[in-house]
């Protein structure tokens, strides 16, 4: 072989790899490199058996029903699959309806900035981020409305990452993040002019828990809205196929039970609650949230091989290539849910604390 066939087949190699690492299906904005996937605040050596007892819990099926249980396996799952969800999505977890000409970052963005519109929110009022994530929506929400968003997530390293990105991106002073668990706030009374939730109540095993908190640390006559994971009225208990997506679904996504759309107003009211507006986004004329999912085909594979590579060589912790294979699979369960239509994670409810408490006397 001579030099310059030898140089071209090393250019046309390198060049390869550079399109199938960086270009083919890249995702949106990365906080995240391949290098440095971890199991969040697990040991390197622990994160494969601590995926084997994420597992295990779905063999139990009574003690995730159990409430308290629930907090601890929630944390373990966001332990395990954070640093993939930032490195393969961005730093925002949740869907938003795909719109024509515009970058999923774009939608996701404007996704967001719709829940604090409808919070009617001036600038410098404190708004309260039930299960923040790393924060992407509330560096959104802060920048777009200049309110001072507190975020609560019962997860310690997305606690410290949230914290990093927001001092990054500028908004420290803005946006104020707390490890704690949203069942039972650090907070006071009455101390917030409006609170949202985005793809995260789901995770409550008693949704009233959540919804009651969220209540009681709301000023009367301020606003809350939720972007909720339900099944529609497609959703038929009584087929198999159905029940086989929703529960891969529960599965893939730490869920303790996925609730219909028609029990989201009910706890709403029964928690004390005026409900001002219910709507399923999804529905048309919005285009469909599982096209992101399922554009992305390629790219899993490109990073289910450079997972595996790096856990070979020991760079990631072996059980990241299994946490890998489970989204992977999920992500699957999410198309056929969104496919099917039984199955939305953005029924948004609109709500008010009233200025009185409903039962309280008017003397
Ligand atoms: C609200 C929740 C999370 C919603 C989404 C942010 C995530 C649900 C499924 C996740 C993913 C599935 C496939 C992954 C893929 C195999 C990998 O290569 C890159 C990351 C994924 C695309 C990953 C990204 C985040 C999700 C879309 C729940 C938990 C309540
Ligand atoms: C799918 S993520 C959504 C995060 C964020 N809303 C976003 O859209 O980027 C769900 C979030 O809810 C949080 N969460 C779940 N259960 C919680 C609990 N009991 N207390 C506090 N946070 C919780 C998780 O830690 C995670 O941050």
């Amino acid at each position: 072989m001579d030099s310059l066939t030898l140089f071209c087949t090393a250019s046309l190699l390198a060049g390869g790899l550079y399109w199938f690492v960086y270009i083919l299906g890249s995702a949106e904005q990365q906080g995240k490199r391949a290098v440095h996937l971890s199991g969040g605040s697990i040991a390197k050596e622990k994160v494969q058996d601590t995926y084997k007892q994420y597992w295990s819990f779905f063999r139990r099926p009574k003690e995730i029903e159990t409430a308290e249980r629930v907090p601890a396996f929630v944390d373990t799952f966001y332990n395990l699959v954070t640093d993939i969800y930032e490195w393969g999505w961005g730093q925002s977890f949740h869907f938003s309806p795909s719109i024509p000409g515009k970058s999923h970052r774009d939608a996701t963005r404007i996704h967001e900035e719709m829940a604090v519109d409808l919070l009617n929110v001036k600038p410098g009022a404190k708004i309260l981020d039930a299960g923040c994530g790393v924060g992407g929506p509330m560096r959104a929400i802060a920048a777009h409305s200049g309110a001072n968003v507190v975020g609560i997530t019962i997860n310690e390293y997305q606690v410290n990452r949230a914290r990093m990105h927001n001092k990054k991106a500028g908004l420290d002073k803005l946006c104020e993040v707390v490890c704690g668990n949203f069942l039972q706030m650090p907070f006071d009374d009455n101390s917030f002019d409006g609170a949202y939730s985005i793809e995260a109540t789901c995770h409550a095993p008693k949704l009233e828990e959540v919804y009651g908190e969220i209540y009681r640390v709301l000023k009367p006559g301020s606003m809350y809205v939720s972007y909720e994971w339900v099944t529609t009225e497609l959703y038929r208990g009584d087929d198999p196929e159905h029940v086989e997506v929703i529960q891969g679904i529960e599965r893939g996504d730490a869920l303790p039970g996925l609730r219909n759309y028609k029990d989201i107003a009910e706890v709403a009211k029964k928690v004390g609650f005026e409900v001002v507006q219910e709507k399923d986004l999804a529905k048309p004329p919005a285009n469909p949230w599982w096209t992101r999912l399922k554009m992305g085909r390629i790219a899993y594979w490109r990073n289910h091989i450079m997972i595996t590579v790096l856990a070979w060589l020991g760079i990631a912790p072996k059980g990241v290539v299994d946490v890998h294979e489970m989204l992977f699979v999920t992500a699957d369960y999410l198309t056929r849910g969104g496919e099917t239509g039984i199955f939305t994670p953005m029924h948004m409810i609109l709500c008010r604390k009233p200025e009185r408490k409903p039962d309280s006397s008017s003397d």
